[in-house]
């Protein structure tokens, strides 16, 4: 997708020659023409196992396929049949059936390898979750923001305009430190209002100034933010304090922008500007015209992303700039749901004799020396706290299953019931989203892309199937996004009443995305923190909010795991989501339903008939088929990343590369697609991982770094930003 990675990896200078499909081709060549390997003797020691360990996967992987194969050739009448129906296989009736149907469709497109959904598939093993319980975080306060001395007009538009009345817990804990002036490190669950926190004591100080704010000032308050959506979202709560006091302007600055336009808004004058880390640094390196000598407040949000984002060298740079133009005297402000050593390593950077709010039952207020003494370590001792109105829950789902369940999940909370819902579905990789994306929009909506409907649009509507096609509304988001595709999707998607995200970790930190009732995290996410992040986008401000996590048998394990974080969650039979299919497909558009064809009965039959469709539609599809294959690939290589203390969790040895083809519905064996991954990439850009376990990948932007060994373990996630290995450029550039 983006050619900036494989440019990196070509900076690197490493032999890349080395991936999972050169594994293949050694097989074939037999071994005294395999690859070199290249490096000092413990690196080349460390690929030859990494090349042996593929070439046994694939060996697996062919002979179960094999053996898949072969009983479906003697089901013909052969006696053996029955035995080998599990009480799991569909009925043979249909079986025959599909076979038939596979194997023509199959034939077609050059490929003859069909294997079983309910077959194969390692046994879902009972989990016993404990009935933890978490650290309690009242959300409310008894307190209302007309309880605060604040100026009249800034008390009027909250309580009229924006119907804010009551403060929340960490609202009326911070207000009145921010209000004395005092540096402050902030942590609060997710959703519990941080951004008016400081946004409220910025304008009322600004708002009472004895001189009116004039545009000209330039800036009084710099607010650093991790991702542009957020600092379009910050920018938002600013503007609607604001109405009170329209003399004071407010700015958004963010990657993806041009820069001659932010400069011509920069030299009109901004009085709070919200920025990305990496342009607002841009503008004080390279914009004169920024006037830094009024600036009396230096808010950094989500500070911990902002550190795994790899931003801290960033931020150092800025804050000596700013000392060097401004001294020392200003008031810096740091906020973050979750507390981790690196937020106490900025916190060390950047404020002066601070005092900690920590709004759980368990904080309150604490001198620097308390706070440090909490969270000391990494964020395996932090203390997490998550909406009280929270429901979490777990499913198991066999690898070959993964995608039929999703759907069908999707389908039933999103299509199906009465009163549909709004979800976000977290996956590990960009290539990832686009396969779901584009697949769930072929399967079950017709057109190819929402955003591109305006004279398919048009033909549709007169179509039968307008129905189907306008009831699943899907959107994706990740950091490979043109800046305009990304801004629209982050819109529609904020206005939608229903509808489908299918997004990275992107979209895991700080936003506020109104009235979402589901999370789903298909992919699991590394350190405990990104899960926090990604269920605290729902259950907001109090409100109700679903969470569904979805697991392989193999992660089990990550139960237990989460419970030790005090996060307890129930779990849901695979069964209960897969049931919906049986009506679900009832309501696919007619192009992708055989009309001929018996209709499912069972839901094992549902499952098969969902599955056969998405994998008809990527033979059908090349573009589809590429995404696909890119989509496979990415996952096998994130599975790679997580964290060491979890890699008995997530362990390569367990991932099954045919049931991860599965569930990309791809046929083909999986070291047959990586040429399709990485067709249309140009030579010099097309550069493969050599297996070198000390290049880290990066998940989002299918890009290799090397493994920075200073980063704290718990830093190092399969997330799109969670790992900080993706590139700050590739973020805000
Ligand atoms: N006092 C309040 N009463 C009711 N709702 C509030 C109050 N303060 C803020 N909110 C609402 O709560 C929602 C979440 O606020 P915000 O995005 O600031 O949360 P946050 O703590 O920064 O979350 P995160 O940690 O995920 O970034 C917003 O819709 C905001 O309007």
């Amino acid at each position: 997708m983006s050619s900036e990675p494989y440019d990196t990896m070509e900076d690197d200078g490493l032999d890349l020659s080395l991936n999972l499909n050169i594994t293949s081709s050694s097989r074939q060549a037999g071994k005294r023409d395999r690859p070199k390997v290249k490096g000092t003797r413990k690196e080349r020691i460390k690929q030859r196992k990494q090349i042996k360990f593929h070439l046994q996967k694939e060996k697996e992987s062919t002979a179960e396929q094999e053996a898949q194969h072969k009983p479906e050739k003697r089901r013909k009448g052969s006696a053996a049949d029955a035995e080998e129906n599990d009480d799991d296989s569909p009925p043979r009736k249909l079986a025959k059936k599909d076979d038939v149907a596979f194997r023509a469709g199959a034939k077609k497109a050059g490929s003859d390898v069909i294997s079983s959904l309910f077959r194969h598939n390692p046994e879902i093993p009972a989990v016993k979750s404990k009935g933890v319980k978490g650290v309690k975080e009242d959300l409310f306060a008894s307190t209302k923001f007309s309880d605060l001395p604040l100026h009249p007009h800034l008390i009027s538009n909250l309580e009229e305009k924006m119907k804010l009345a009551t403060m929340t817990r960490v609202q009326q804990m911070s207000i009145p430190v921010i209000l004395r002036e005092k540096d402050v490190l902030i942590k609060s669950q997710t959703g519990s209002g941080k951004t008016l926190a400081y946004a409220v004591p910025i304008v009322h100080t600004l708002a009472s100034l004895p001189r009116k704010v004039q545009r000209m000032n330039g800036s009084y308050a710099l607010v650093i933010v991790p991702t542009r959506e957020l600092a379009m979202q910050s920018y938002d709560t600013f503007q609607k304090l604001l109405q009170s006091c329209v003399w004071i302007v407010a700015g958004c600055l963010m990657g993806g922008e041009k820069r001659n336009k932010e400069k011509a808004r920069i030299r009109k004058g901004i009085n709070i500007l919200v920025s990305t880390p990496g342009r607002l640094l841009d503008h004080l390196q390279h914009t004169d015209c920024l006037t830094l000598h009024k600036v009396q407040w230096l808010v950094l949000d989500e500070a911990d992303r902002l550190l795994e984002l790899g931003y801290e060298k960033d931020i150092a740079q800025i804050v000596s700039i700013l000392n060097e133009r401004r001294g020392e005297q200003r008031q810096t402000i740091l906020l973050s749901a979750t507390l981790t050593a690196g937020v106490e390593r900025l916190a060390g950077m950047t404020l002066k004799d601070h005092e900690s709010i920590d709004a759980s039952e368990e904080g309150g207020e604490h001198s620097p020396a308390d706070s440090v003494g909490r969270t000391d370590g990494d964020t395996k001792n932090s203390m997490f706290s998550l909406p009280e109105k929270l429901r979490q829950q777990f499913v198991m789902v066999p690898c070959k299953l993964r995608l039929v369940t999703l759907a069908a999940f999707v389908l039933w909370k999103c299509k199906m019931q009465p009163q549909k819902s709004k979800m976000v579905v977290f996956l590990n990789t960009q290539d990832s989203v686009e396969f779901h994306h584009q697949l769930f929009t072929q399967v079950f909506n017709r057109h190819p892309a929402k955003q591109n409907l305006c004279d398919e649009d048009h033909l549709l509507k007169s179509s039968r199937d307008t129905k189907q096609i306008q009831a699943l509304d899907l959107f994706k988001l990740h950091g490979d996004m043109a800046q305009k595709e990304r801004t629209q999707a982050f819109q529609e998607f904020t206005a939608a009443s229903s509808g489908v995200l299918l997004c990275t970790d992107v979209a895991a930190r700080g936003l506020h995305l109104p009235r979402v009732d589901w999370i789903v995290q298909y992919t699991t996410p590394g350190a405990t923190v990104d899960y926090i992040h990604r269920v605290g986008r729902t259950a907001r401000a109090g409100k109700q909010g679903n969470a569904l996590l979805f697991l392989m048998p193999s992660e089990a394990g990550y139960v237990q795991e989460l419970n030790k974080q005090k996060i307890s969650l129930s779990e849901v039979p695979m069964k209960d989501i897969l049931m919906i299919l049986l009506r679900a497909i009832h309501d696919l558009p007619q192009q992708n339903r055989d009309t001929t064809r018996q209709m499912p009965r069972t839901y094992e039959e549902a499952s098969t008939f969902m599955q056969d469709r998405f994998e008809e539609s990527v033979l059908r599809d090349e573009s589809l088929q590429t995404l696909a294959a890119k989509g496979y690939q990415s996952f096998v290589r994130a599975y790679a990343t997580y964290p060491s203390h979890l890699k008995d969790i997530f362990s390569m040895k367990d991932l099954h590369l045919g049931h991860v083809a599965k569930s990309f519905a791809l046929r083909k064996a999986p070291s047959n697609l990586l040429g399709a991954a990485n067709r249309g990439r140009s030579k010099s850009k097309g550069r493969k991982w050599d297996g070198n376990p000390r290049l880290k990948f990066d998940a989002d932007k299918t890009k290799f770094n090397r493994f920075q060994k200073k980063r704290p373990l718990s830093s190092v996630t399969v997330s799109e930003f969670g790992s900080g290995l993706v590139s700050k450029k590739s973020i805000t550039a």
